[in-house]
């Protein structure tokens, strides 16, 4: 058996925080798992070193479903963000060494490709609606087949979604948390003319997204569904916040506009109900933040049964560990729809080299054995931790808001 005989918990920041496990081996083989939990990294390192990596050695490194249960069962606190990070980053760390210890990429191990690549959506966004239909439209001339389109909002100073820069965007930008101000009836008038805009300048043979970032009530996300049915949108993500799930009923009376939501769940419990009543199109938890491949699995199962299809959260702050997790899930799983890809920094791809690639509005994993990303654990002990923290969001009144 490959037994596990160590495991170290690495931090590095390349412009932003990533928290990455690496197991090794007797053998030599070692794997990575992404742990990096924005704004909160810290707090996932030190559950991996003080609380799991003590558990992991002896172990045999093939047993991951056995492992990945002990770990959340063996714990009594299930659930939760930090918990099923650190569980994600054994899993994927583990299914890595399985992967080349049987010389073949992970997604062999999966069932092998369901597709020949996987489609992947851009971020387009800018401050002004013609601004981000020019950056549309550079995505669509790369071959984009989808792109998510954010503009900022006339009369508010931020918007949620609007980078300072045409494609790195990084919301934990500061040290304490920034205050972001909004106001609903502004923003509900600016999405349709964004879509109108996008729709004459792109035609209609690009898929279109938006991102609501959980601030809409369910009838304020109907209303707004029903505005832009006219439009075709792919999806209208996170609509509103979640941890009531029926709360998606309401806004499905309303609409046809495709909904989808989960970057922020953690297990199958947050996402059961609503796949199992049908009350969204897509799935967005990923590798990282929802227990690693083995769960996210199980969630893909379930959502396949009622006919909801993948999307996963691909955004900068899940390092290049993540998004190779996500790709060979990706190819092999049978109900894929789409798979978020906002591009990491030269620096940070410098840190984690990586076999997967990008063409034509898709990507794959490569056929590397394991998941084909490593870390350059010396380039990355040059870049120290850099406290950063997501923004905050408050009315115009000053309370306290959804971000
Ligand atoms: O859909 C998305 O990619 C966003 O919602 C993310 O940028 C999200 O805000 C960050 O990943 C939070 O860390
Ligand atoms: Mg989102």
């Amino acid at each position: 058996m490959p037994k596990i005989t160590g495991a170290k918990v690495i931090v590095t920041c390349p412009g932003r925080n990533f928290v990455t496990l690496k197991i090794e081996t007797e053998e030599g083989v070692y794997g990575l798992g992404d742990a990096t939990l924005n704004g909160r990294e810290l707090s996932v390192a030190s559950y991996l070193q003080d609380h799991v990596i003590p558990c992991l050695i002896g172990r045999d490194a093939h047993q991951i479903e056995d492992i990945w249960q002990y770990l959340y069962k063996g714990a009594y606190w299930r659930r939760g963000p930090v918990t099923m990070s650190a569980i994600a980053a054994v899993d994927t760390a583990l299914w890595d060494i399985k992967g080349k210890i049987a010389g073949l990429p992970v997604y062999q191990l999966l069932g092998g490709a369901s597709r020949e690549s996987v489609m992947v959506y851009g971020h387009a966004n800018g401050t002004t609606i013609e601004d981000t239909v020019k950056v549309a439209l550079e995505y669509q001339a790369q071959g984009y087949k989808a792109i998510r389109i954010q503009c900022g909002v006339p009369g508010m100073a931020s918007t949620y979604g609007v980078s300072k820069d045409k494609y790195f965007y990084e919301p934990a930008d500061a040290d304490l948390p920034t205050e972001n101000v909004w106001n609903t009836s502004k923003y509900l008038r600016i999405v349709p003319e964004l879509f109108k805009a996008a729709r004459e300048a792109l035609g209609w043979d690009v898929h279109l997204l938006h991102d609501i970032h959980h601030r809409l009530t369910p009838i304020e996300a109907g209303r707004l569904g029903k505005d832009l049915e006219q439009y075709r949108p792919f999806w209208l993500e996170d609509a509103t916040p979640a941890e009531n799930q029926d709360a998606f009923k309401l806004i499905r009376q309303h609409t046809t506009t495709p909904l989808a939501v989960g970057e922020i769940f953690n297990s199958i419990h947050d996402c059961r109900e609503l796949i199992q009543n049908q009350l969204i199109d897509y799935i967005r938890a990923t590798v990282v933040h929802a227990g690693g491949i083995s769960h996210l699995r199980k969630i893909a199962n379930l959502a396949d049964l009622y006919q909801v299809r993948t999307g996963c959260h691909g955004a900068t702050d899940l390092s290049p560990v993540c998004m190779a997790a996500a790709l060979h899930f990706d190819l092999s799983v049978p109900n894929f729809g789409v798979q978020e890809y906002m591009r990491h920094t030269p620096e940070t791809d410098a840190v984690f080299p990586h076999a997967y690639t990008f063409e034509n509005g898709a990507m794959h994993p490569g056929d590397k054995p394991g998941l084909g990303v490593d870390i350059d654990e010396e380039l990355a002990a040059k870049y120290e931790y850099n406290r950063a923290f997501l923004p905050v969001n408050r009315l115009e009144d000053g309370t306290m808001f959804n971000w």
